[in-house]
């Protein structure tokens, strides 16, 4: 099986990597069902990475059907360490403007009808995550963003990501109360798969693309499909720089990261007496412990 360090999540408008050579597609099975599209393993710049578009390619899976627990531990099951999620997101705050780029610090959970755990059925884990975004590989993304100065584009480090359950964008009440709460984008997928990439012990950051002011600028109009699309495809040139950036930054110095012990206190089930099937079943994260 192809192996990788470096995996990509493109999401809305990002479905491939132009500058990825060597390519195999692998279609990779989990305990938790098929990935949302096949895992597309190439090298970036001689660096082997694992590529898959969140969405499918060719768009066709909405939030909530989104597959995030195979997605996850397909990345895992290629030996990835280091996971990067490209993002398009609404603008909670006047000052992060379309194509504007953002790297979020924390989230705020407004999803309701999704799993977000890989475990559960007799084997009970709670893992920290007062800090959901590996502090380390943030900042070397950040870097990445800031050597390339691309045309019209500010980086904004740091920032909180609400993360709505979707398909509908939000009413303006609620875009006002996200404000209100000092949040600063606005997404519906990015949280779901950061607490899942800790659960797998993955690094987890977000390069998080403005493409709208959501609802609730007096100036412009509300979010729609059409413009958030426009946008991407700006942004879409724009990331695959700085992910071939950020790659050549992990190659040369790949970050520590607590995330890569994440399980090592949170497990509360003696594995010893924990139902055999299940830990076949999640074997691949718990292997280490035991
Ligand atoms: C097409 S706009 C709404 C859609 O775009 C974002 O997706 P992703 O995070 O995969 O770029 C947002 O979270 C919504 O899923
Ligand atoms: N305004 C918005 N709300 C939720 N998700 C988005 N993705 C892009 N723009 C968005």
């Amino acid at each position: 099986m192809v192996q990788a360090d470096i995996g990509i999540i493109g999401g809305s408008g990002l479905y491939k990597m132009d500058a990825l050579t060597d390519v195999e597609e692998v279609t990779v099975d989990t305990p938790f069902g098929q990935p949302s599209d096949a895992l597309i393993c190439g090298k970036l710049d001689g660096t082997p990475v694992a590529f898959l578009a969140r969405h499918g390619r060719g768009h066709r899976l909405m939030p909530t059907e989104l597959p995030f627990r195979a997605n996850v531990y397909a990345m895992k099951s290629l030996g990835v360490k280091y996971l990067i999620s490209a993002s398009a997101v609404g603008s909670l705050k006047e000052e992060v403007k379309p194509v504007d780029m953002v790297i979020p610090d924390q989230f705020i959970d407004r999803t309701k009808d999704r799993v977000a755990t890989f475990f559960g059925e007799g084997i009970v884990a709670h893992i920290a995550f007062g800090d959901p975004i590996c502090k380390n590989l943030a900042a070397t993304l950040g870097d990445a963003v800031d050597s390339l100065d691309l045309a019209g584009v500010t980086l904004h480090r740091g920032g909180t990501y609400v993360c709505m359950e979707g398909p509908a964008f939000s009413t303006k009440a609620e875009s006002h109360l996200y404000r209100s709460w000092g949040a600063t984008v606005i997404g519906m997928t990015n949280l779901t798969e950061a607490k899942l990439a800790r659960e797998a012990e993955i690094a987890y950051a977000t390069l998080a693309m403005a493409t709208d002011y959501d609802c609730w600028h007096p100036d412009h109009d509300n979010v729609t499909v059409e413009m958030v699309i426009g946008n991407l495809q700006k942004n879409a040139v724009n990331a695959q720089l700085v992910i071939r950036d950020v790659v050549r930054r992990l190659t040369a110095n790949p970050p520590d990261s607590e995330a890569h012990s994440a399980l090592k206190y949170a497990v509360i089930t003696p594995l010893d007496t924990a139902p055999e099937a299940t830990k076949d079943k999640l074997k691949l994260l718990l292997d280490k412990y035991m």
